[in-house]
């Protein structure tokens, strides 16, 4: 397993040992102890969440101000644009944007630990995207920021305009965004 920090140093890219035989191939696709090394921290994930998504689906940005999510992101079928927003207002990184192609193919993952706003596009049919989380969902302090702000000005890689849910149409521009209730992220 490779591990590599990202223009944004705290998000990671991960980057597993694939053992190829003629059955297929076999990988660790997450082992606590490197984990733990790799972050010098002691982070635990709670919950698991699997997607699937049809080509242009767009889902995010997402963020919880109370219970922020730490978030190990892979990709089991296609090919995902995915992205994370620094919302974390001590960071030196603080509003600024990272976007990294995850595919099947490359198995690799991303890191992106709590304080960030998350989101995806998916760039092939049948796109399955599989997710630890390091708290529980919490719909009543989930936010949304908006994935086509102008501020942001994300750069997703869109041959059409986005099939987006009703709920992430309401997406806030990230000037008008609330921050977390507790900044004192692990
Ligand atoms: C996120 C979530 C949703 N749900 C339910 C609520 C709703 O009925 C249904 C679909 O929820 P959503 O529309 O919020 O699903 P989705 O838009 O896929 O939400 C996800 O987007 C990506 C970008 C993330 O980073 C995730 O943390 C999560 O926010 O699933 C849960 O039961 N548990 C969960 O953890």
């Amino acid at each position: 397993m490779h591990i590599k920090p990202m223009a944004i140093p705290d998000v990671l890219l991960i980057t597993p040992t694939v053992h190829q035989d003629e059955r297929g191939f076999f990988m660790e696709s997450f082992n606590q102890r490197q984990f733990d090394q790799a972050l010098q921290g002691n982070i635990r994930f709670v919950q698991d969440n699997h997607s699937l998504s049809g080509l242009g689906v767009l889902r995010g940005l997402h963020y919880q101000i109370n219970q922020p999510q730490g978030k190990l992101i892979r990709v089991l079928q296609g090919r995902i644009y995915d992205v994370m927003v620094d919302l974390r207002q001590h960071s030196a990184t603080f509003k600024q944007w990272l976007g990294y192609e995850l595919t099947a193919g490359s198995r690799q993952q991303l890191w992106i630990p709590p304080g960030f706003a998350h989101g995806f596009l998916a760039l092939a049919e049948s796109t399955e995207t599989l997710y630890k989380t390091t708290s529980y969902y919490d719909p009543s302090s989930e936010r949304c920021l908006d994935w086509n702000d102008q501020e942001l000005a994300i750069e997703w890689p869109l041959a059409a305009p986005p099939v987006v849910s009703d709920k992430d149409k309401l997406g806030v521009p990230l000037a008008k965004a609330e921050f977390f209730n507790n900044d004192n992220f692990p």
